[in-house]
């Protein structure tokens, strides 16, 4: 069967534009399933889909600034022609947004807007969009359910689906939040289109993440095809889709990281100190440049302690310089901070336990594993050889 096989709905169209093939990835959880929708110009059948879970529901949509200018009319004018009314509250872009006071205000918003236990929320943006709506979703009147509409690369690939939602503290990422999973994801990827090199490039980090965790096939499409996903073409669908099931794998075996889920976590030990330590600031460093780091990161520091061979260690960083994705540390505009400080940023790492630190390293391309009880000395020394490295 060629890669590329998708099932064709026939659906009617509501919209401006014919819907294109659609993929159906299913999240297997007990009581708690859902279904991932990937493919072009999903937007009108993501709002049947929406009408036909909550017939007769309130929605609210929440989005971003930027998702709103672009996008927002085109989505609810479509869920209008479904039946569904939706109040539209916006917050400003960028990682800024997953914060205790956004948090709140959007809280507030959504009580204003009357949602009901019984209602439903829509996240409709990027990762930022999807992280704080739906912990707003996991809270408010102690739980109403939430749909996923993600419009990046990153989210539709990544943060849309396994439910884990949250905000950053001054602590460090993530560290405030819950398991709340979406009742739905639709990925539109020609909502792909109008999204910036920068940002698209970023998100390309976590699709060549699922590679190097445990599909070195996967590994090597990427290289062959990295620059047709880029460029559009039915590889995108491809690639968004692959990922999509290597992760709802991951999370239907182990939903709140008990064991196995943690692999998700390649290369973010050495991410999230790294945004936390550059201020979450964007135009330093967006989440997805800061895997790209990591991941190069948790391959040479495999290699350093003899896990991992020297070549594929390369071909790693390899791959990311060609896509035009940072790779070392003296890649972070402004710099990264010093090793004292990159570990100590890491000492708020979620897989931390007992005040050791727990990585996800690799035998190679696609064998990675979880490494608990890793010396601080020890990725400190590593560091500091990165550091000094041109
Ligand atoms: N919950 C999870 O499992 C999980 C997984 C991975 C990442 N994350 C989180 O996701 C966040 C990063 O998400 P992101 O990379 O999507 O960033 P983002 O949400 O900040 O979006 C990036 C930028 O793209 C803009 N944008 C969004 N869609 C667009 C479109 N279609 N066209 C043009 N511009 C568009 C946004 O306005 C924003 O400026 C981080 O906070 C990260 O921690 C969560
Ligand atoms: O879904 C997961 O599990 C992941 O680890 C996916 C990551 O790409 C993502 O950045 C996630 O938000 C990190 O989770 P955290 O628990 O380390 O904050
Ligand atoms: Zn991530």
């Amino acid at each position: 069967m060629s890669p590329f096989a998708a099932e064709n709905t026939g659906a009617k169209n509501l919209g401006t534009k014919n819907p294109g093939a659609r993929i159906v990835v299913p999240v297997a959880l007990e009581g708690r399933g859902y279904e991932i929708h990937i493919g072009r110009h999903q937007l009108c059948e993501a709002a049947d889909l929406i009408a036909a879970l909550a017939p007769g529901a309130k929605a609210a949509l929440v989005t971003d600034e930027r998702v709103a200018a672009l996008h927002a009319q085109a989505f609810e004018h479509c869920l209008q022609l479904s039946g569904i009314s939706a109040v539209r509250i916006e917050i400003p872009p960028g990682e800024a947004s997953k914060s205790y006071s956004r948090f709140i205000t959007l809280c507030d918003s959504l009580l204003s807007a009357k949602i009901e236990r019984n209602d439903l929320i829509i996240a409709f943006g990027g990762g930022v969009v999807g992280d704080l709506t739906g912990f707003a979703a996991a809270v408010l009147r102690r739980g109403v359910r939430f749909v996923q509409i993600p419009t990046t690369l990153l989210s539709q690939v990544d943060s849309s689906v396994g439910g884990k939602t949250g905000i950053n503290s001054p602590h460090g990422k993530n560290l405030i939040g819950a398991f709340h999973q979406p009742v739905l994801v639709i990925a539109d990827t020609a909502l792909l289109d109008t999204l910036s090199e920068r940002e698209f490039k970023a998100g390309y980090a976590e699709v060549v993440k699922y590679g190097l965790i445990d599909d070195r096939d996967f590994f090597d499409w990427c290289e062959a095809n990295w620059s047709r996903i880029i460029a559009g073409g039915p590889e995108r669908d491809h690639a968004v889709a692959v990922s999509c099931k290597a992760k709802a794998a991951i999370v239907a075996r182990d939903e709140r990281e008990e064991g196995d889920r943690a692999l998700l976590n390649l290369g973010h030990t050495f991410a999230h100190a790294l945004e936390r330590l550059t201020n979450y600031d964007a135009s330093r460093l967006v989440h997805g440049e800061a895997v790209a780091i990591g991941l190069a990161l948790a391959f040479r520091f495999s290699q350093r302690l003899g896990l991992c061979p020297g070549q594929d260690a390369v071909r790693v960083a390899a791959h990311l310089d060609a896509v035009g994705l940072p790779s070392r540390l003296s890649q972070v505009p402004g710099g990264a901070g010093s090793a004292d400080e990159i570990v100590t940023a890491m000492g708020q790492d979620k897989k931390v336990k007992r005040g050791v630190l727990t990585f996800i390293l690799a035998r190679g391309i696609g064998k990675s594993f979880i490494a608990p009880g890793v010396a601080a000395e020890e990725v400190k020394a590593f560091i500091e050889t990165e550091l000094a490295a041109a």
